[in-house]
C-alpha cells in the first residue's frame, strides 16, 4: 500500500548491510532499533542483515558481538526481550574484507546469497554507520560494484565535515543515487518528543498563543552529555562537538521549535516548514559562541596528540523571522559534564502584573525532554500551600509514555522503519543541511578560543554568559 509521500505501510524482502557494523552507533543505536522493530513486529517478513567491517569476522563471532550489544543496551527496553533477540540473530551475517572500489571483500557474495535467502528482488538498504570521513569513498564503492541502482541508503550525520566537503560529498551523492534513495539520518528529529513539539504546540490553543516573540523570552536547547568518547575517539577527535552535535542535532531541533504554520498536516509539508525556517537562521557570530575541551581529553587512546577538537560548545543563535526577532536560541552540548539531559525550553518573559516580585525567581517555563520517551512540563509559579503568601515553583507534568494506547519507540526504530517502508519526512535533505553549514561557517572559519574545563562541571566558565540572563535551566532549576 502506498501513501501520499510514495511510501509504502509494509516493507517487501530485504537486505539490510550495516557498514560499520562493529561500531559504536551500530551496538548502541541502529542493533537496538532494529530488536525494537522485531519486538513490536514491525519488520520485513523476511529479511537479512549483514554486517560489514574491515576484519575477516565468522558470522557466529558477529552474532555473539550483537547479542551482547543487545542485553545491554535494548534488552528490557521497547519490548526486547531474549526471545526477541534469538528471533533477530539467525537473521545476521557478517561480510568482512572492507569495501572500496577496488575490494568489495565478502560482501558482494553475502549479497548474492542473502538474495537467494529472502527473494532476488528484495530491496537493499545500505546503511553507513561509518565515520563521516568515509562516506565518499563508500558510496564511490557502492556505485563501482552496481549497489546502487534500485537500492537506498542512509548516510549517518554529519553529512560532510565541513560546508565544502559537504557540497562534493552531496554532488558525489546526487551523482549515485536519485535523491528519492537517499535517507540523511538527523536521529533527533525522530525522537518522540522532537515529533511532538509542532503537535503540542499547534493542537493546544494555550500553547500556541504563547510561541513568539510576544511572549517568549528565550529558547534553550540544552543537551550536556556524562558520557566521554573512550570508545570513539577516532571519530570523535575528527569531528568534535560542533560537527557531532550543533550543525546536526541541535539546529534540526531549533528548526521544529522556530517553524512556521505548515501548509497541512501531512509530513511532507511538516518538513518544508523546518527546511524553510532553515533558511532563516543567522550565521552564527563567533563572539557569540564558546568552545571548550575537556581536561584529560588528550591523554584518550586515539586522541591526536595536541588536539584541538572541541568537546563542548555553546553558542547563541537567532531566527530572523518576525515571530523569534530578537529571541536567542541558545544551544548547548558537550562530553563528561555533571549531568545528561536533553531539554528544549521556552522561557516566558514576566507576566505584566504578576504577584511574584522576586526578580531572581525561577522564570515560567515550558520544557520538552527528548530522552528516553520523553516528557513535557511546565514550569509555573503557585502559592505555598497552607497560611501563606509564599510563592514557589511547581511543575505540570505530562509523561509521553502514558498518554492512552502509548506504544513510544526508540528513534532508532522509528526511523529505521521509515527507510524501510520509504517515507523521507523525517530525514534531511540537501537543501537543509546547506542552511545548516550555512550557519555554522562563520565559527569554522574564525575559530573561537578553545576554553579548557574540569569533567564533571557544567563546562567552560564563559558558557554561562551564553544564555544569560536566565542560565542554562538544568532540570534542578526548572523543577
Ligand atoms: N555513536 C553514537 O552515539 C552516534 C554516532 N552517530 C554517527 O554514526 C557514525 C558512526 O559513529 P560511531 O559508530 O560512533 O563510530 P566508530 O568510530 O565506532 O566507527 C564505526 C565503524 O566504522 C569503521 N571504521 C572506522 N574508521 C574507518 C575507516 N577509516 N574506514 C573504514 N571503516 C572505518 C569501523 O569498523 P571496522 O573496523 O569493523 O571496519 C568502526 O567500528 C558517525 O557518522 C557518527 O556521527 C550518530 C548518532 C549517534
Ligand atoms: O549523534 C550523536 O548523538 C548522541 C546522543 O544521542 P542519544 O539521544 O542517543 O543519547 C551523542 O552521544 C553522540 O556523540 C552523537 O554522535
Amino acid at each position: 500500500m502506498n501513501n501520499a509521500l510514495g511510501a509504502t505501510t509494509s516493507a517487501g524482502p530485504t537486505v539490510f548491510v550495516v557498514y560499520g557494523a562493529s561500531g559504536d552507533l551500530a551496538k548502541r543505536l541502529v542493533m537496538p532499533g532494529f530488536a525494537a522493530l522485531a519486538a513490536a513486529d514491525l519488520l520485513p517478513q523476511r529479511w537479512v542483515l549483514i554486517g560489514s567491517g574491515r576484519r575477516a569476522t565468522p558470522d557466529e563471532e558477529y552474532r555473539e558481538h550483537v547479542r551482547d550489544g543487545l542485553r545491554e543496551f535494548a534488552r528490557g527496553k521497547s519490548g526486547v526481550t531474549d526471545e526477541v533477540i534469538d528471533t533477530i540473530l539467525p537473521g545476521l551475517r557478517f561480510a568482512g574484507g572492507g569495501f572500496s572500489e577496488d575490494d568489495p571483500g565478502e560482501l558482494l557474495d553475502a549479497i548474492a546469497a542473502a538474495k537467494a535467502e529472502v527473494g532476488e528482488d528484495a530491496q537493499v538498504v545500505h546503511y553507513l554507520a561509518l565515520p563521516p570521513s568515509t562516506f565518499q569513498s563508500y558510496t564511490k564503492a557502492i556505485a563501482a560494484h552496481g549497489l546502487a541502482e534500485g537500492t537506498r541508503v542512509v548516510y549517518e550525520k554529519p553529512y560532510g565535515t565541513s560546508p565544502e566537503s559537504f557540497e562534493e560529498l552531496d554532488r558525489l551523492v546526487l551523482s549515485v543515487f536519485d535523491e528519492q534513495q537517499v535517507f540523511r539520518i538527523d536521529h533527533f528529529l525522530g525522537k518522540e518528543a522532537t515529533q511532538q513539539l509542532h503537535v503540542i504546540r499547534f493542537a493546544n490553543r494555550m500553547i500556541e498563543q504563547l510561541w513568539s516573540n510576544e511572549h517568549v523570552a528565550q529558547v534553550q536547547i540544552d543537551v550536556p552529555e556524562v558520557l566521554g568518547v573512550d570508545d570513539r575517539a577516532t571519530f570523535y577527535d575528527e569531528t568534535g562537538a560542533t560537527l557531532d552535535m550543533l550543525v546536526t542535532h541541535l539546529l534540526q531541533v531549533a528548526a521544529e521549535v522556530a517553524l512556521e504554520p505548515p501548509a497541512d498536516w501531512t509530513s511532507d509539508a511538516l518538513a518544508q516548514a523546518r527546511e524553510a525556517v532553515l533558511t532563516k537562521i543567522r550565521p552564527v557570530d563567533p563572539a557569540e559562541v564558546i568552545l571548550g575541551q575537556g581536561t584529560g581529553y588528550q591523554e584518550i587512546k586515539d586522541v591526536r596528540e595536541g588536539s584541538t577538537t572541541d568537546t563542548f560548545v555553546a553558542a547563541r543563535v537567532w531566527v530572523d523571522t518576525e515571530r523569534w526577532q530578537g529571541v536567542p536560541f541558545v544551544l548547548r552540548t558537550g562530553k563528561k559534564l555533571a549531568e545528561s539531559h536533553q531539554n528544549v525550553t521556552l522561557v516566558f518573559k514576566r507576566p505584566l502584573n504578576s504577584p511574584q516580585k522576586d526578580d531572581e525567581a525561577a522564570p515560567e517555563t515550558l520544557t520538552f525532554t527528548l530522552s528516553g520517551n520523553g516528557s513535557v512540563f511546565a514550569g509555573v509559579t503557585a502559592r505555598r500551600p497552607g497560611v501563606s503568601d509564599d510563592l514557589v515553583p511547581g511543575r505540570l507534568y505530562l509523561d509521553l509514555a502514558e498518554l492512552p494506547n502509548a506504544e513510544p519507540l526508540p528513534p532508532y526504530a522509528a526511523l529505521l522503519r521509515d527507510v524501510l517502508i520509504g517515507d523521507r519526512a523525517l530525514f534531511t535533505t540537501s537543501a537543509g543541511l546547506r542552511d545548516a553549514w550555512r550557519v555554522v561557517a562563520p565559527m569554522l572559519d574564525e575559530r573561537p578560543e578553545l576554553h579548557p574545563y574540569e569533567p564533571g562541571t557544567w563546562g567552560p566558565q564563559a558558557a554561562e554568559a551564553i544564555a544569560a540572563p536566565f542560565g542554562w535551566l538544568t532540570e534542578q532549576q526548572s523543577s
